[in-house]
């Protein structure tokens, strides 16, 4: 196979351009306790001409997948210099509605956050200011993370399916825009004062699962993101300098029937050497086609041979509505439904006992339900 293209983006300094001042990363946290361990996955041996290689390389996808729904990604063409993106936020007109369904614009108490919806790649009057001049860079850094990056591990994750390469790619993942129908984000979260620390208990942003195909999160020195271990509790994802941490979306675990895990994630407090520290972070959301209502890939011959896989987690909810005769909610209704609901840490009326909570095991878990579909999450 051809060796993949290196992401080659365009010069940072053509006429016009304002001068932006290198990144300067934060220290790393010298915390080690209760630190996740998670698989990392050489994507450039895709590329190897011994055929050997590439299918060890699905074997361990496949491993990694069922085990964590999480894995570092490494070698995928992007440099850490090329993803040391900047965020110069002027903050002005575009703050976030969760009405409308789509995470777009500024968003409080937690800092500023800016997602590139189709809206926003078609048309600079929905984008601040500030980074017109930068538009060249930003679209080709998110053409390259989903046309590239994406498309490899999609094309890997349909070789764990026993499916044809280009079968998520042609048949889930949607198109259209630089970001398809999901969103690239820029986000700088500044250190919460003393009230939102009090009110969030830390939190600051409930576990939950993404709900499009893949995650990619550029791993960043400030430890915020942490996952439901196996073992039921909150584990802090390293970081990993250069690295991608890849978080499969909901949508893969309908199609793969259970085979892989949406991984239950959440944002919380950083330890405590870094709660003076701003955090950037550079997501980028990896959507499935709206229209469509999920189901497993029943030409799977992984799932012909070894059935749907009902452990835990969204299939299986979506497999009971199917299993009861019901109608479930299209692919764009699902993540509308879910934005427009999302509470905001700090909430006091929703989030309680007997409101959005319940207790399951001993463990405080946000159980709600959305177009007959019950949501269960720890907190
Ligand atoms: O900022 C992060 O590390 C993760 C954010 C996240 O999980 C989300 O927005 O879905
Ligand atoms: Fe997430």
């Amino acid at each position: 196979m051809p060796t993949t293209p290196a992401f080659n983006p365009p010069s940072p300094s053509l006429p016009g351009k304002p001068t932006v001042l290198p990144w300067v990363p934060p220290a790393p946290t010298k915390e080690t306790h209760n630190f996740a361990e998670l698989h990392t996955i050489d994507l450039a041996l895709m590329d190897s001409e011994d055929p050997a290689v590439v299918n060890a390389l699905v074997e361990q996808v496949k491993g990694a997948i069922r085990d964590d729904g999480f894995l570092f990604l490494e070698n995928y063409g992007v440099s850490l210099e090329q993803a040391s993106g900047r965020i110069e936020a002027d903050k002005a007109r575009l703050l976030f509605h969760p009405d409308t369904g789509r995470w777009a614009g500024y968003k409080h108490p937690y800092g500023f956050k800016f997602n590139w919806y189709t809206r926003e790649w078609e048309d600079d009057a929905f984008i601040p200011e500030c980074l017109h001049p930068f538009m060249d860079e930003i679209r080709a850094f998110a053409e390259y993370l989903t046309g590239s990056v994406n498309r490899r591990l999609l094309t890997l994750f349909s070789r764990v399916l026993e499916l044809p390469d280009d079968y998520l790619w042609n048949h889930v993942q949607s198109h259209g825009s630089p970001s398809g129908e999901g969103y690239f984000r820029h986000a700088l979260f500044r250190p919460v004062g003393r009230d939102t620390a009090a009110k969030s208990r830390g939190l600051r942003m409930h576990g939950h699962t993404d709900f499009g195909t893949t995650t990619l999160l550029f791993s960043v020195p400030i430890s915020c993101l942490q996952i439901w271990g196996h073992d039921e509790q909150w584990h802090y994802v390293p970081y990993k300098p250069g690295c991608l941490v890849v978080n499969i979306g909901e949508t893969l675990e309908i199609v793969s029937g259970g085979h892989f895990k949406a991984t239950r994630h959440r944002v919380f407090s950083p330890p405590a050497d870094q709660a003076h520290e701003e955090r950037l972070s550079l997501v980028l959301f990896n959507s499935s086609v709206g229209d469509i209502q999920m189901t497993p890939a029943r030409a799977s011959p992984l799932i012909q041979r070894e059935g749907c896989i009902e452990e835990q987690g969204v299939y299986r909810e979506f497999k009971k509505v199917m299993d009861a005769g019901a109608s479930v909610p299209t692919n764009k209704q699902w993540r509308e439904i879910q934005i427009a609901n999302a509470t905001d840490p700090t909430d006091s009326v929703r989030n309680r006992l007997g409101a959005d909570q319940v207790l399951i095991g001993g463990k405080l878990m946000n159980q709600r339900d959305f177009m007959g579909v019950k949501v269960t999450l720890p907190v």
